[in-house]
């Protein structure tokens, strides 16, 4: 493996839960306020990534006009972008908006990253799955690659949270997903949304890393459904040419938003 050169800087967006108008709101709050004062926080901490990737649930009604607002909002980046449905999104919609398969692309490599984008959503259903289309995308991919450092991201937990209600709806074939990434000793990270809050966990050489939302967020280390305090954020990963990974998570903790704590759910 090349070696040499400087680190592949991505930035994390995930469950932005967008709506068709600019009222939408998710348990109290309003969700594209928070996704743009996320957005403004990157621009101060992380304006320049080599690529974005939003990992789901970019929009929570299925309408065009949603994913319309991410896509103008994504603009401002000259990298590239990179999307895929999670159990809230609305797949047809996201390929009218995105126009052609580009945003929506299943693999990018640079340098000695190869990084895989799975489709871990089940149309009706909130947990995940992931069909044996993509598992053979996933191995043909890493099989073809041997020579490069994987990070591969979906949209469901592969492991347990310690929020006991979120354990049911994450990915239920994650054994089947680990026997396949175990074949390959170059893959380095998963990413995914879904649980609404920081996860950082390892397993061997493999990262495992969730993003908070860029709204609402979940109570950790809850048996029950709750509504956490901390703010909306984003996470920042430096892939480096060694294989090393940095990562880390930023909150928008300067802006205060409205939130319903005590709701039951949604
Ligand atoms: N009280 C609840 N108990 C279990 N699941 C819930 C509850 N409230 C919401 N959910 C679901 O849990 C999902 C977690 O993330 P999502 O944003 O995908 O959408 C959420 C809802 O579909």
């Amino acid at each position: 493996m090349n070696t040499s050169g400087r680190a592949l800087r991505i930035l994390q967006i995930t469950d932005c839960h967008l709506g068709r108008t600019g009222h939408s709101s998710l348990l109290g709050m309003d969700t594209r306020a928070s996704f743009d004062s996320v957005l403004e926080l990157v621009k101060q901490n992380y304006p320049e990534p080599d690529l974005v990737l939003a990992t789901g649930d970019i929009g929570q009604d299925g309408s065009v006009e949603a994913y319309r607002y991410f896509q103008d909002k994504m603009s401002v980046f000259s990298c590239p972008v990179f999307w895929f449905a999670g159990n809230h999104d609305n797949f047809p919609a996201m390929l009218e908006v995105a126009g052609s398969r580009g945003a929506l692309e299943k693999t990018f490599a640079s340098g000695p990253w190869q990084l895989i984008f799975l489709n871990s959503a089940v149309p009706g259903k909130v947990h995940g799955f992931l069909r044996p289309k993509e598992l053979s995308l996933l191995n043909r991919t890493l099989e073809a690659t041997p020579d490069k450092f994987a990070l591969i991201a979906f949209h469901h937990h592969p492991i347990d949270t310690d929020c006991q209600w979120l354990n049911p709806i994450g990915l239920r074939n994650r054994e089947a997903f680990f026997a396949t990434i175990d074949r390959y000793p170059q893959v380095r990270g998963v990413v995914w949304g879904h649980v609404h809050q920081e996860m950082d966990q390892r397993r061997g050489d493999v990262r495992l890393l969730a993003a908070p939302s860029t709204c609402i967020q979940f109570e950790p280390r809850s048996r029950e459904f709750g509504v956490g305090r901390e703010s909306p954020g984003y996470r920042w990963l430096e892939l480096h040419p060694d294989g090393r990974i940095e990562t880390g998570v930023v909150r928008a903790d300067h802006i205060e938003f409205e939130v319903d704590m005590n709701s039951g759910g949604y």
